[in-house]
């Protein structure tokens, strides 16, 4: 049987329902089901001038096979009307809800993973809660020990040993726990996730030129090296620590199937640099299959039909890949 992909409606005021219905213009090999309000879809499609059968469906048992040009989705409603590029937190409790209600059913079996188009997560936080990222937030959700961030473009995979912390925490939270956890839970899904039968792993020193020895910084001798040394000896193939500003060249990446960085913009804005547009973010680590875009909810272009749908396709068509590879090892 194909998969079922849940797809949340990511940020309402944002560029999520655009690109949800420009992407489902195209043929998948799943059944599709977006979690949201379906007024906001029917809008959206007006406001674009997309011919656009949005399909309510209430009951999981009614899901079919997607359709190109068709939109099913289970309701959930809205708190307010949304206007294009403006948030509104009343709207942010659906947003959450919408998370919710897809990493739960995940984890009951009902979807076989969730896609994620862009939420905002300042305006998530205004409603009191703590939000800084899907990644946390299923983390949480599914009461994971450790995540992991990985973005995958053509050109390369990026994760990251921290995600979304202020630069500040970030020395400290580069402890050798949190390098072996995220490490071997890296390791381990490259493997039974992405067919790297040996991974090889690039890993980002955390200060400019990896230290300098020392002059430059004493996390690399004092944490990072020893930390690698003692995951080599559990057989991981580990290259570095490099320094971060030379290491995204060809004749390092072609020998490695994952970069490591240290931090979110030490890793990211190369990966974005070389494939903005149609990479794909992946969270390791969760018991559940979750993808989602590459890029924010880009509020200055919700509703003039100028956002690229590139990235959410590539999201759906690794779900899609990483459930039925799922289903065939079960
Ligand atoms: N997966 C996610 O949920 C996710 C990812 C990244 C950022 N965000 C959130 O999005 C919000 C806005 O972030 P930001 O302004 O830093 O980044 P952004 O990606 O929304 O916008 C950055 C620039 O890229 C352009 N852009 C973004 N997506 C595009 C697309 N599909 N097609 C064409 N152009 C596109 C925008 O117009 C803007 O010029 C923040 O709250 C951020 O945390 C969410
Ligand atoms: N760090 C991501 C990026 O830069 O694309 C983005 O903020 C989304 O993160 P979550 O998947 O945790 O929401």
């Amino acid at each position: 049987m194909s998969p079922r992909i849940a797809i949340t409606s990511g940020e309402p005021a944002g560029i999520g329902p655009d690109i949800i219905l420009s992407a489902l213009q195209d043929d998948f090999a799943a059944q599709l089901v977006v979690i949201g309000d379906p007024e906001l879809f029917r809008q959206r499609a007006a406001q674009l001038g997309l011919t656009v059968d949005v399909k309510v469906c209430n009951n999981l048992a009614d899901l079919q096979e997607h359709q190109a040009g068709q939109v099913q989705v289970l309701p959930t409603a809205l708190a307010n009307t949304v206007t294009c590029g403006q948030l509104d937190v009343a709207n942010a409790p659906y947003v959450l809800e919408t998370l919710r209600i897809t990493g739960q059913g995940c984890l009951d079996g009902d979807f076989d993973a969730v896609v994620t188009p862009p939420v905002h997560k300042g305006v998530l936080c205004e409603t009191g809660a703590h939000f800084s990222g899907h990644t946390e937030f299923f983390q949480t959700l599914c009461n994971s020990p450790q995540v992991v961030m990985m973005l995958a473009s053509q050109a390369m995979r990026v994760a990251l040993v921290t995600t979304h912390l202020p630069l500040k925490d970030i020395p400290a939270a580069i402890t050798p726990d949190t390098i072996k956890t995220v490490t071997r839970a890296l390791h381990h899904d490259l493997k039974t996730r992405f067919g790297c039968d040996e991974p090889r792993i690039l890993v980002c020193g955390l200060n400019p030129h990896a230290g300098e020895d020392g002059h430059l910084g004493r996390e690399e001798i004092e944490v990072i090296n020893p930390t690698l040394d003692e995951l080599r000896q559990e057989g991981m193939n580990l290259i570095g620590p490099l320094p971060a500003d030379t290491l995204f060249q060809n004749k390092y990446l072609q020998q490695a199937d994952c970069v490591l960085a240290m931090y979110h913009d030490q890793g990211l804005p190369v990966l974005k640099y070389s494939g903005f547009g149609n990479a794909v973010n992946i969270t390791l680590g969760l018991p559940i299959i979750r993808t989602s875009v590459d890029h924010g909810t880009a509020l200055d272009l919700a509703g003039t039909g100028q956002a690229s749908n590139g990235s959410l396709k590539v999201a759906i068509e690794n779900a899609i890949t990483m459930a039925t590879n799922a289903q065939k090892r079960h």
